[in-house]
């Protein structure tokens, strides 16, 4: 764990921040490709903890990736999986573990995937539940990993029923795959769907990699359809990722917090990431936005103009702590609902964004579903718990540069998705103030005692 202290930015910022590619489409890009006959070339791709695992499971499970900055060159084909020597770790990736899950139904023998501490209570009960109603043996004692998958190279295809109230990951990962089932698979949705526009993107790339699903609105069930083979030709294909939406929230959350203009490059309104929905929550709270194809540039209005909001973050709930971490800031009370999901993620993320929110001071009051933070009190100084989540430092990080003396006490932990995320934000404030940088926290013992 490395702590850092933040140092507050003296004056608004203008400048871009150019954000890397998204973690959600990197990932179904590289299980696409991993299926797709011959050679596919994947550009502006994410480096971090989770596509790593990602990659680094595909390659044992027989496919060829070379890398080449961040463009991925993915030798791929159902025929090439085979089943790995050893157990594959996937940290705390819920996509690479739900998705790598779905593809092992593929493979001619068994795969384990084991993860780390949190992993270790993150639910896929119904994703495995979901295969075997296909015909695939899975051993899963508790309901989360570690968990073995025994393919035996040839999935049928049929009708499964599962549950959409936790995670939509598990239906992306049996779309994903499911083309190279030998029949249709019948996706029967138990409740109501969660994180849908994850589930579009899902059903959009596996369009683009020449596969086809249908969504029955009115059964509340979808169709994944057998995938035509591909026609040979040694033509590349050729796919490129938007930056990340969800990695954008914490420029544009900086922007709002700080009276800054902040410009986020190649994403915009035609972005099939729901994350990218958050500038309008900013936009609503007072903030100025405008997109084109180059970008979208958010104004933040001058420091204390902040608006406060009620909004249900349901479909973009990775951005729950972006918009909570700054809500100290406005002027009236920011109420965010319909988010229990959140509790399941890579932390309980409600939980612990109302224990770090009381740490510094603020009114904060919960349910099982919804947090409220009533402004009005002096951001307290101290040191925020960052949980082994990724989200939770690159946050109160953005909190850190408004107010002074907030330490994110495991900076690391945003090797998640953004490794450098601290260096990135630091060489931004160097452009106004070099005395900006985030100061190394030499004993971490101290930094975590004195909250
Ligand atoms: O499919 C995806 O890429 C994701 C779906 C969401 O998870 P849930 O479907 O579990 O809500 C989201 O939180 C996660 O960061 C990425
Ligand atoms: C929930 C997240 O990740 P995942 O489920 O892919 O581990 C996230 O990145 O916020």
């Amino acid at each position: 764990m490395k702590p850092v202290l933040m140092e507050p930015l003296p004056k608004p910022l203008e400048t871009s921040w150019r954000v890397p590619g998204s973690k959600s489409i990197t990932n179904r890009a590289l299980i696409l490709a991993a299926l797709h006959d011959g050679e596919t070339e994947l550009r502006g791709c994410l480096h971090s903890d989770d596509t790593k695992h990602m990659r680094n499971a595909l390659v044992a499970m027989g496919i060829e990736i070379e890398v080449d900055g961040t463009t991925l060159k993915v030798k791929g084909g159902v025929d090439k999986l085979k089943a790995p020597k050893e157990d594959i770790f996937i940290g705390n990736s819920g996509t690479s573990v739900r998705f790598l899950t779905g593809l092992a139904a593929l493979l001619p023998g068994p795969v384990t995937f084991v993860g780390d501490e949190y992993m270790a209570v993150r639910p896929l009960g119904d994703l495995v539940d979901a295969l075997r109603q296909l015909g695939v043996e899975v051993d899963c004692p508790t309901g989360c990993p570690p968990l073995t998958i025994k393919g035996n190279g040839s999935l049928a295809g049929g009708k499964v029923t599962m549950n959409g109230s936790k995670s939509s990951q598990y239906f992306s990962a049996l779309m994903l795959m499911g083309g190279c089932a030998k029949g249709p698979i019948e996706i029967q949705v138990e409740g109501t769907l969660v994180s849908l526009p994850y589930v579009k993107m899902t059903m959009q790339m596996v369009e683009d990699f020449g596969g086809k699903i249908v969504h029955h609105e009115d059964k509340n069930s979808f169709t994944v359809q057998v995938r035509e083979p591909v026609a040979s030709s040694d033509a590349i294909k050729v796919y490129v990722i938007e930056p990340d939406a969800s990695t954008a929230s914490y420029p544009f959350a900086l922007a709002a917090a700080t009276g800054s203009k902040i410009e986020v490059p190649a994403i915009n309104e035609k972005s099939i990431q729901g994350d990218f929905g958050f500038v309008h929550v900013l936009e609503k709270m007072g903030c100025t936005v405008s997109t084109s194809a180059e970008g979208t540039t958010l104004q933040g209005p001058p420091r204390g103009e902040l608006e406060g909001i009620e909004i249900d973050m349901h479909h973009i709930s990775d951005t729950v702590m972006s918009l909570a971490a700054i809500a100290p800031l406005c002027k009236g009370p920011v109420k965010i609902t319909n988010v229990a999901n959140i509790r399941i993620k890579e932390t309980d993320r409600l939980e612990a964004t109302v224990n770090e929110l009381k740490r510094l001071g603020q009114d904060v009051e919960n349910g099982d579903d919804w947090l409220e933070i009533k402004p009005g009190k002096p951001v307290q100084p101290c040191s925020i718990e960052c949980y082994g989540d990724h989200r939770m430092a690159m946050s109160f990080g953005i909190l850190g540069k408004a107010v002074p003396g907030i330490t994110i006490t495991d900076s690391e932990c945003t090797a998640k998705t953004y490794p450098e995320f601290f260096k990135d934000l630091d060489a931004l404030c160097a452009e106004v103030d070099p005395d900006t940088a985030c100061a190394d926290v030499p004993d971490p013992k101290r930094a975590k005692t004195d909250a």
